[in-house]
């Protein structure tokens, strides 16, 4: 297990979440992160004794322009509808593309509009398949002071990785099946080369 550095909370505002209900959540920054991103936490409110958690990679095009490509909009509306009702924290890390950055990532859609799968197309472009480490995730936990989680992902490494820096995970709540005609061939290239949790019917 890697050792975690000394993280702290840097500001705490709330902040009523207007495209969400008006949902009123705690939003808090951090200093001393290991990546040093401007990676954000927002707390729920709620009963629930092992916090739901989810961990959130920022995709810009499907977060805040709803793009059909992926199914990340849709993922982050169901986890905040999920978080207002059952408490609980969102992290929105600033993993854009899997971590090679919003450029590279629309470089990346180039190459899938020519056939290669999301994958295959970050390697063409020199760079790992997914490049995010989630340190930074049990940082903000640890310093938030949650411990045990209940997460909601369908992602195998995310797991694993959480695990590994120290997070008890006590139960994986896997995310709706977001499919549409779009981003089906995304969402095949998620479940059969990195083994995400997403059953798709065939011919879809
Ligand atoms: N490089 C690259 N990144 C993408 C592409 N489509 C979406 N992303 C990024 O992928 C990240 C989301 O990862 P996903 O694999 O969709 O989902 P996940 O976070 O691994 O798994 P869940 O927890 O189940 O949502 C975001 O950072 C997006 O910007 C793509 O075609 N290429
Ligand atoms: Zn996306």
């Amino acid at each position: 297990m890697t050792a975690l550095g000394a993280v702290t909370v840097r500001s705490q505002v709330e902040v009523a979440l207007d495209r969400f209900g008006g949902h009123v959540v705690e939003l808090s920054t951090f200093t001393g992160l290991a990546d040093q991103r401007e990676h954000v936490a927002l707390r729920f409110a709620g009963p629930s004794e092992v916090p739901l958690v989810r961990v959130h990679s920022e995709c810009f095009t499907g977060d805040i322009f709803g793009s059909a490509r992926c199914d990340c909009g849709p993922q982050l509306e169901e986890s905040i509808a999920r978080l207002a009702e059952h408490g609980g924290v969102l992290l929105y890390l600033r993993q854009e593309g899997r971590g090679i950055g919003l450029y590279n990532k629309i470089d990346a859609y180039v190459l899938q509009d020519r056939g290669t799968d999301t994958f295959e197309a970050n390697r063409l472009l020199g760079r790992g398949e997914d490049e995010r480490d989630y340190q930074v995730a049990a940082e903000i936990l640890t310093t938030l002071g949650v411990r045990r989680i209940r997460l909601l992902t369908n992602n195998p490494d995310k797991v694993g990785q959480l695990r590994g820096f120290g997070v008890e995970i006590v139960e994986v709540i896997p995310t709706r099946v977001h499919l549409t005609p779009d981003n089906a061939a995304y969402l095949r290239a998620k479940a059969e080369a990195a083994h995400h949790a997403l059953t798709i019917a065939p011919g879809v």
